[in-house]
């Protein structure tokens, strides 16, 4: 008689066969009882047919977790049946598994991303991020988040000029260029800083398909020849700012070479040497020389040192470096970073090289005593040794100009120009050849300079350079204080001479320089015969005169 209540323990069922046989064997008895409908035979094992209808028949319903699955098979009998334990082991195991998948999906995307897409990273420090920020500028005008970067002038007479341009903002952004899809993500660093300019570090990362990654190449030709087609038949002119070299302000349109008037031959005798310097760097490989050329402008100020190398990078295409060896903040570490990387295409200007031979706080005690004598005569730096002391720097100091023009770390073809106004105190370690080799003395408007200069303010009025050249050839004269005179009368040839008059034979006790302007030139306006129309005309010429005083009161 089959009992009405059994242990499910006491049986463990299993399919067997093509799954269409359950066999059921008894194992045990214990002494929980449940219910069991149906009938079931007590012997220690049976067989029943796994046919669900039979079972259902037969009164027996497979139950899960009374099986051992086969998953479970290493594990005890007692163990693998029971059903908490599981369905706890399906759960781990769907866990599992599922986890397994998203790992597997996440090592697929990586693959995938790096078989099927391309990135390129353009981190801020490169030459290449102000181009490409410059192209998106201009090519991704549908950005819908944009910063904006002003740009903010004030001339000296005050009047101020701003300009703005929108740049996408940090963050994502999509593009299409030439047909390819590209993904601009603009990174900013929250954390690091750029300690020379304050802002803060950025990358930029463009990411396309890669069978589009070709655009790349594009894109960033594209990029640079817009930034070069800005500064074509420019000069930029950069600044140290920190370690770095910045472009100071826009670049500036090329002063024409002839438009710094030298004495005879000077500026073409220059210029031809540049040439030739620059065409025989396989002279200077050939015999280990280093590939390098100084060149020491000195003379009174305002004689066209600076202008002169200004114009000279016009004729070269080259750009220029320029540093104030004087500045309080310049010490020799900076100096020598500096020299070390300069931009290609760049000449280095030194000015006022003498700031490095004055003598700072410390440096007679050191001993130095080649040149001590010479160093004692920079008093006029005083300012900026006071500034330097005050801010607790040391300026830059002999031996650092030295180390930096020609040591070790100095870079190899390179143009510099020295400019002073103070050649006597300059020691002969500075100006000896290979750091100095060619010495050019800017001096004072000679005769033929003031020829030059009268025809270049008065084209098609040379027969009165001759009696100009005449009435001033005895004044000394600084080619700025020229500059300045031709400007007061620009418009009167003639006036010009008789203004020049003054200039030479000043009324006793009274300095040209502080002199005041003649009065202005008569004007060719005849009121009485030329009506109304004339009365227009005089009232533009007194508009003229008055702008013309201005400017006289200016200068
Ligand atoms: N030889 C020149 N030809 C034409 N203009 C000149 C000449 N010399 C000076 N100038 C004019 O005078 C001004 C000052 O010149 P610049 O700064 O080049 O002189 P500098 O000799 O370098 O003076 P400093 O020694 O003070 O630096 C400029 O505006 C420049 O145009």
């Amino acid at each position: 008689t089959p009992p009405s209540t059994f242990d499910v323990s006491d049986f463990n069922c299993e399919l067997q066969g093509g799954s269409d046989r359950l066999s059921v064997h008894r194992q045990s008895r214990s002494a929980a009882r449940m219910p069991m409908p149906g009938m079931l035979p007590p012997s220690s094992a049976l067989s029943v047919s796994a046919d669900p209808s039979s079972l259902a028949s037969s009164g027996v319903t497979p139950t899960i977790g009374t099986s051992k699955p086969a998953l479970l098979s290493f594990l005890p009998d007692w163990l693998a049946c029971n059903p908490y334990f599981s369905a706890g082991f399906g759960l781990v195991g769907v866990g599992a598994l599922l986890s397994l998948v998203r790992t597997g999906l996440q090592s697929g995307l990586v693959v995938g991303r790096r078989y099927v897409l391309t990135t390129l990273e353009i981190p801020s420090k490169d030459h290449s991020y102000q181009w490409v920020m410059q192209w998106l500028i201009h090519r991704h005008r549908q950005a819908r988040h944009l910063g904006v970067e002003t740009t903010y002038t004030k001339s000296k007479s005050g009047h101020v000029q701003t300009s703005f341009a929108f740049v996408p903002s940090p963050g994502l952004h999509y593009m299409t260029y030439n047909g390819a899809l590209i993904k601009v993500e603009r990174e900013r660093e929250k954390s690091v800083i750029d300690l020379n300019t304050g802002t803060p570090w950025e990358t930029l990362t463009l990411t396309t398909f890669a069978p589009w990654r070709g655009i790349f190449s594009e894109l960033l030709s594209e990029a640079r020849d817009m930034a070069l087609t800005k500064e074509e038949g420019k000069t930029i002119i950069y600044n140290s700012v920190g370690q770095d070299w910045r472009p100071f302000g826009d670049p500036k349109r090329i002063r024409p070479f002839s438009s710094v008037v030298l004495a005879e031959n000077v500026a073409e005798t220059i210029l031809r040497d540049c040439h030739e310097f620059l065409d025989s760097s396989q002279w200077y490989i050939e015999r280990g020389i280093p590939y390098r050329r100084g060149y020491l402008l000195w003379g009174p100020p305002g004689c066209g040192k600076s202008s002169f190398v200004m114009a000279l990078a016009g004729a070269l295409h080259y750009n220029i470096c320029v540093l104030n060896v004087s500045d309080p903040f310049l010490t020799d570490d900076r100096l020598q970073h500096l020299l070390a990387t300069v931009p290609p295409r760049a000449l280095v200007l030194l000015e006022d090289i003498d700031g490095a031979i004055t003598p700072q706080p410390g440096d007679l005690d050191e001993g130095e005593e080649g040149d001590t004598k010479k160093r004692e005569k920079g008093g006029h730096h005083s300012h900026a040794a006071a500034l330097a002391h005050q801010f607790g720097t040391r300026r830059v100091s002999f031996s650092g100009l030295l180390n930096a023009l020609d040591g070790v770390a100095a870079t190899e073809e390179r143009i510099i120009f020295m400019t002073t106004n103070r050649y006597e105190v300059l020691p002969d370690a500075l100006i000896r050849p290979g750091r100095v080799d060619m010495k050019v003395f800017v001096g004072l408007a000679q005769p033929e300079q003031l020829r030059r200069m009268y025809v270049r303010f008065f084209p098609g009025h040379e027969s009165f350079a001759d009696e100009f050249v005449r009435v001033l050839k005895d004044t000394p004269l600084t080619m700025a204080e020229l500059q300045g005179f031709f400007m007061l009368v620009r418009d009167d040839p003639q006036g010009a001479i008789a203004y020049a008059q003054r200039i030479a034979h000043p009324p006793p006790g009274q300095h040209p320089a502080t002199e005041p302007p003649p009065p202005p030139p008569p004007t060719h306006t005849h009121p009485h015969t030329h009506g109304h129309h004339d009365h227009e005309h005089k009232d533009e010429k007194t508009v003229k005169d008055q702008e013309r005083e201005r400017e006289r009161e200016r200068v």
